[in-house]
């Protein structure tokens, strides 16, 4: 047997020796061909609400269970952090302890990844015009390291080694989280009574533009071994008061793949989260920034008082935003159009808007419509090679590397949106009441 299959046998037996239970109508298989790494294959027909494996929380690997949370003075600590820091201390913790509890889970995880993170400026150039290299964030997972999980592991050498719990055991442990984690709605988090009147009103701004603020991320064993396609997902986990239970929620036959799924994501962010693409995607979007949308629609001779005080205007009323998103049936935000037609009035226009603090209804007016074609060539010059180029390249998809091949579907999948937005003429999207 393999040292592959052995490592991922000796997990199972870890589960079950745990009060796990795995229904003998699956088993992990090697995906690396396919270079997905391992997966789960239905062996045997399912039925649709099977439970394909039940885990007990104890299992689960959190602020919660981590060894770390025994150390003196670490429980407050975690406690006291916010996001992913307590998560990453206490995997950072776990992966360099030879007698973890989860060391047969952690010795099946990876620990080099595909993601643009990882990735050289040559290769990151190829996203040019795609939303990506912008949100690839490794200067605010630096600064994260340095200003708060790197002075928690100085301070406590008798618990961490800062030669061995460094930076780069961080990034990996980040994109563990980034790419296997799960939201615990039914755990409670400690920290959230104990800082609640320390929250300054950004913690709180935060916190709202987070979506799930119930419970902890935690990460867990097998549910995280499903992999994704879009459009294939045929199982759920269920978040139960004993156990987190992943039931089938389609019929499954035997030697199909069981796919979790990771969200509605487009290309970009499959790609940016999880290193892979999906062909094809019927989530894929375009973003358009409103910094574009700006400079494309306000009238040349424009001041910059002007300009700022419509920016404002639509920034108070909710209607302008860092990006704007067009999806595949190529329907324009109203968000967007009523932004063009503020930016498009003259002075006098905009002191009377201002004055009944009321943003126009969004109307695709021919003259409206001409800028936001305006808009979308604009979007589509930003990005290094055209469509043809890309379907030229990937009629040749064996000779690419496989990020260079990730890249073009990414960009190619964006401006075919672009395209067939500008060919339909835009289509102003309804708006919801
Ligand atoms: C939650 S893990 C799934 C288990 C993973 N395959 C493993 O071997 O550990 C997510 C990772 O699996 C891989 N993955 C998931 N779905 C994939 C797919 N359709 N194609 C390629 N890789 C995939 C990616 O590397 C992703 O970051």
């Amino acid at each position: 047997m393999s040292e592959f299959d052995t490592a991922s046998n000796h997990f199972i037996e870890w589960l079950k020796a745990n009060d796990a239970t795995i229904s003998d109508s699956l088993a992990i298989k090697d995906y690396r061909s396919e270079k997905a790494g391992r997966g789960v294959v239905a062996i045997k027909d399912i039925k649709k609400d099977e439970v394909l494996f039940s885990l007990p929380r104890k299992v689960l690997l959190s602020e919660e269970t981590s060894q770390l949370a025994t150390k003196p003075g670490m429980k407050d600590i975690l406690n006291s952090q916010q996001g992913w820091a307590p998560l990453i201390l206490c995997l950072m913790y776990e992966l360099k302890s030879k007698n973890s509890f989860w060391k047969p889970y952690l010795d099946i995880l990876p620990n080099a990844f595909d993601t643009p993170m990882f990735w050289e400026q040559k290769d990151i150039d190829e996203l040019a015009g795609t939303g990506v290299p912008d949100k690839i964030g490794r200067e605010d997972a630096e600064n994260m390291f340095k200003n708060t999980i790197q002075p928690i592991i100085k301070s406590h050498p008798d618990v961490f080694d800062e030669n061995v719990h460094n930076l780069n055991l961080f990034h990996i442990c980040g994109s563990l989280i980034m790419a296997y984690s799960f939201h615990d709605e039914l755990t409670p988090k400690p920290s959230s009574q104990a800082n609640a009147d320390d929250k300054t009103e950004e913690d709180e701004d935060d916190e709202e533009d987070e979506e799930e603020q119930e419970g902890i991320i935690a990460m867990v064993p097998m549910a995280d071994m499903l992999n994704h396609r879009t459009g294939f997902n045929n199982a759920r986990l269920f978040h139960e008061p004993e156990s987190l239970q992943m039931r089938a929620i389609k019929d499954i036959p035997a030697s199909e793949q069981i796919y979790n799924t990771y969200g509605d994501l487009c290309n970009a962010d499959l790609l940016r989260k999880y290193g892979f693409v999906d062909v094809p995607n019927e989530f894929d979007i375009v973003e358009i920034s409103g910094d574009l949308v700006c400079d494309v629609s306000c009238p040349a001779d424009v001041t910059d008082e002007e300009k700022e005080a419509k920016v404002t205007f639509l920034l108070e009323e909710d209607v302008l935003d860092d990006y704007f998103v067009i999806e595949k049936n190529g329907d324009i935000p109203p968000e967007l159009i009523a932004s063009v037609q503020v930016f498009m009035m003259s002075s006098q226009e905009f002191s009377k808007a201002m004055e009944k603090r009321k943003v126009p209804k969004p109307k695709s007016t021919p003259s409206v419509m001409d800028k936001v074609k305006l808009i979308l060539s604009k979007r589509l010059e930003q990005y290094k090679t055209t469509l043809e180029d890309d379907e030229r390249m990937l009629s040749n998809a064996d000779d690419l590397s496989t990020k260079k091949y990730n890249s073009i579907i990414v960009r190619a999948g964006e401006k075919r949106i672009l395209l067939e937005t500008e060919a339909d003429g835009p289509k102003r999207k309804k708006q919801r009441q």
